[in-house]
């Protein structure tokens, strides 16, 4: 059997990755060094002849913008698209339109960490009436309200994303396609922590870069050739998760 290629990319730069806000489920935009990121990886995946023949979406549009800029750059455009709220970035409950900066001064560094990167700490959950609650968003619509989360930590991500990997990614993976999902950074190191088995102390010190592409060539069990996978470009992306981890500071 030959399973298809993986291709992890999460968006590029945000209007509050910018601003050091916690963003979440908070739709902002890309902003201009975004697009240029976005272009950029889909380059690479020219490049590399890493053309995808599926793309998987969050709903948010920092990363559906993403995903077609980069196809676009790539000749990719015409794909067939799948979009899911399962691959949405982890909702990051209260801390939603904070000030990272800010929040690490108040709070100090341990909680700070615990709410940014520990596996199954979730920070405090939003008020559905907050500004920046998505409880009312239309596209949550359908969702039944035990679904409709007010925080998430990292293990409830991947409980959530773990779903939809098996009923709509996994399928394309064993067609052998080459399928790129665009997603966020912490549903993305949930599907890498999925991949790699990495331990739950291990992925509080993993950062995914913005815009590079991460290929995972995967066995017949779907376990990665390569433990990490490769990014496209690894000085790149060794620079850029390093600006990741020290955020707020
Ligand atoms: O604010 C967020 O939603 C995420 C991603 O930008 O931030 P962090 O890297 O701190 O988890």
């Amino acid at each position: 059997m030959t399973v298809g290629t993986l291709v992890l990319l999460r968006h590029g730069e945000s209007e509050w990755n910018a601003k050091n806000l916690f963003t979440g489920w908070v739709d902002v935009d890309l902003n201009a060094k975004g697009e240029t990121e976005a272009r950029r990886g889909g380059e690479l995946l020219k490049e590399h002849g890493l053309l995808p023949d599926v793309v998987h979406t969050s709903v948010l549009r920092r990363a559906i913008r993403t995903s077609e800029i980069a196809l676009h750059t790539a000749d990719r455009h015409w794909i067939p698209v799948r979009r899911s709220w399962r691959l949405n970035e982890r909702h990051y409950g209260a801390l939603q339109g904070k000030d990272k900066k800010q929040t690490l001064e108040e709070y100090g560094e341990e909680q700070f960490m615990l709410w940014r990167r520990s596996y199954d700490t979730p920070p405090p959950p939003i008020d559905e009436n907050d500004e920046y609650s998505q409880f009312s968003d239309a596209r949550y619509a359908n969702l039944p309200p035990e679904l409709k989360p007010r925080t998430e930590c990292l293990k409830d991500v991947l409980a959530r994303a773990l779903p939809y990997w098996y009923d709509a990614v996994v399928p394309d993976l064993l067609a052998g396609k080459t399928v790129l999902v665009a997603a966020h950074g912490n549903s993305l190191r949930a599907i890498v922590k999925h991949l790699d088995q990495v331990s739950d102390e291990a992925i509080a010190k993993l950062n995914i870069p913005t815009g590079i592409p991460l290929r995972y060539d995967l066995d017949d069990s779907l376990h990665p050739v390569t433990a990490g996978g490769q990014y496209l470009d690894p000085e790149a992306a060794k620079e850029a998760a390093a600006a990741v981890a020290n955020q707020g500071r």
